[in-house]
Order: C-alpha cells, then structure tokens, then sequence
C-alpha cells in the first residue's frame, strides 16, 4: 500500500481532495475521517493538517504527501518537492505600515510576526538582517495594528487582506508557493507505486490544461494549420473523403482555445471543434 498524507483542512485541502478524486481515487465523504483505505488502488490517504505533512513525510511515515511549498520549505523537514500540482498558488511576501521600511536591509533591531517562522527566519539570515520573528497562528495582519510587531510576513494571493488591513508590501517575494507532491529526501526515484501516482497525477494536470482539437482543411494549408496546433507530440492527419481535404486532430492548451479557432478559421479551416479530456496519460 503507498501510503499518502493529504491536507485536511484549509485552502489546500478541497483542491487535493477533488484533484485525487479526479485521478481516480477514493475520497472520504466525511471531513471527520482521518484515515481512508483504498483498496482497489492499493493505496492509504492520512488526513492530517497541512503544516505537519512534509513531517511525516520527511520521517519516512509516510510515502508521499500533498502540501504546499511554503509549508514544505518553513518545516526543515528532510522532505523535497517532486511534482507542482498548480493550485493554491500564492507568494510569501514582507508587508507593513506605509513609512516603516522599504527593504528587509532597513528591518534590523524591528519585530516581525509570521506563522512561518523557519522561512522568515533564514530569509533574514540571508541577508544579514539581525530582527526578532515572533510566531502567530494567523490573522497576522492584524499583528501590527496592535503593537506586537512592525513587519508581517505572510501568504499573498490577491492583496486583499493586505490592503483591507491598510499594510503594503516590502520589496520581492521571499517565495512563490504552490501546492506540491512531496517525498523523503533522497528516497528511491524509481518506485512504481509512487511513479504510477505521479503519472495519474501529471493525467489530470494535462487533461485539465488542455482540450483536443479536431479541424478540417485544405491539404495545401495543413503544414500552415498544424504550425498554430503542434500538438504534444504531433497532430494526427487522416485522409477525408472530400478529395484535397484532411482532418487534423491535436492537444491544444485550453487557454488559447478559441485564439486557435480564430486564426485556424481565418487560415480557411472548418468544422472545428474542441472537446475536453477526462483523463490521459502522456
Ligand atoms: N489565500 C490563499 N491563496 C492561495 N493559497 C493560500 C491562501 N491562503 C493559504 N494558502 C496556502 O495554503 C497553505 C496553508 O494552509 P493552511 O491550512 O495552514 O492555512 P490556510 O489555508 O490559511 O487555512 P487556515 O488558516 O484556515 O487554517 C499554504 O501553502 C499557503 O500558501
Ligand atoms: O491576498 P489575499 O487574497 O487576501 O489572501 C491572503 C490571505 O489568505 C490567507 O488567510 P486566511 O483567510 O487563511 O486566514 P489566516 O490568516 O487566519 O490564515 C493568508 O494567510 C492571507 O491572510
Ligand atoms: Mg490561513
């Protein structure tokens, strides 16, 4: 059995569950269970709390995990990252009041307060900054406007909470974060049971990300129509029974869909459709 440790509550657990869901797997109907065997799949799901994954993973507990980056690298656990999972994307970023600094060089002698103190810690360390991190659960943003500290490092995805608690950002991301796969360090690459969940894993990123695309036209514009839609690999060309026609079918990404059918449809093909993928594997 590969035994997975997923998130069981917070803004990664929804997205983990539904995108295992979507690979297949069994998913637990109720938030209160903790443990869930899937058989057919030979395979264990532990719901544990986010910050503690990259934990069990890194102790050799548990095979693989789901967590995000962030949590991942603040740990120290001896856990690393082998898939990006494109959810739950956000940076972790310096904010205060305006005026108090432009810089971390500008933060020595000042309080900073995270709920990642190993990432802010080494991030100051660095760049040889001597400040105090002072540990908070959350709501960090708050911190400041009650004196507890004049820097907040935290999660950033749209600004919101940022500019609601009237703090701006210092300087450049400390770290990009996204929900990842992760494994012990230096754990065997090649186990199949953790490759063939990667490969059902990477299906869904793939099926999610592109449509198929199948088009008529004029065998004289094919080479021109398969320069807008190269496919993965290559597009497949049949023969149509209209005579100097064919039919060009390939993998297109699904942001740049409709951008394709226009300028397929100005290149004189017709009859395009796109349709979306279930699941795949490359
Ligand atoms: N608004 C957000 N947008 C994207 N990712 C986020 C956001 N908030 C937190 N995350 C990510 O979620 C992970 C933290 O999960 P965790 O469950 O500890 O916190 P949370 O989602 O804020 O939940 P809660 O604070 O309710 O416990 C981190 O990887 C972080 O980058
Ligand atoms: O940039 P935004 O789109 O505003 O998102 C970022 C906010 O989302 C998370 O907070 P959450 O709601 O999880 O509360 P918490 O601080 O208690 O964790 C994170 O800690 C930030 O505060
Ligand atoms: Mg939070």
């Amino acid at each position: 059995m590969l035994r997975i440790a997923v998130p069981n509550k917070g803004s990664l657990s929804e997205p983990a569950s539904a995108m295992l869901h979507e690979a297949g797997y069994k998913q637990r109907k109720d938030r209160r269970e903790l443990v869930l065997v899937d058989g057919d799949n030979e395979v264990e799901f532990f719901f544990l709390r986010p910050r503690d994954i990259a934990v069990y993973v890194g102790s050799g507990k548990l095979d693989i995990g789901i967590t995000g980056r962030d949590l991942l690298l603040d740990s120290g656990a001896a856990a690393e990252e082998i898939l990006r999972l494109g959810f739950a994307a956000s940076t972790f970023r310096y904010a205060t009041r305006p005026g108090t600094a432009r810089e971390v060089g500008e933060f020595g002698g000042m309080t900073i307060a995270t709920s990642f103190p190993g990432l802010v810690a080494k991030h100051l360390a660095d760049n040889g900054v001597d400040a105090s991190v002072v540990r908070l659960d959350g709501a960090v943003e708050t911190a400041i406007q009650l004196g507890v500290a004049e820097i907040i490092a935290d999660v950033v995805e749209t600004g919101t909470t940022l500019r609601n608690a009237g703090l701006e950002i210092i300087g450049e991301p400390i770290l990009e974060s996204e929900a990842v796969v992760v494994r012990r360090t230096g754990a065997p690459a090649d186990d199949p049971k953790v490759r063939q969940f990667l490969r059902r894993m990477q299906g869904v990123l793939v099926a999610r990300r592109y449509v198929m695309m199948d088009y008529d036209i004029r065998a004289e514009k094919v080479e021109q129509a398969v320069a807008l839609t190269p496919g993965l690999e290559s597009p497949t060309i049949s023969p149509l029974h209209h005579e100097g026609w064919v039919a060009v079918r390939s993998m297109v990404p699904a942001r740049d869909a409709q951008r394709i059918m226009d300028d397929l449809y100005d290149l004189g093909a017709r009859a395009i459709l796109t349709t979306g993928i279930h699941a795949c594997r490359l």
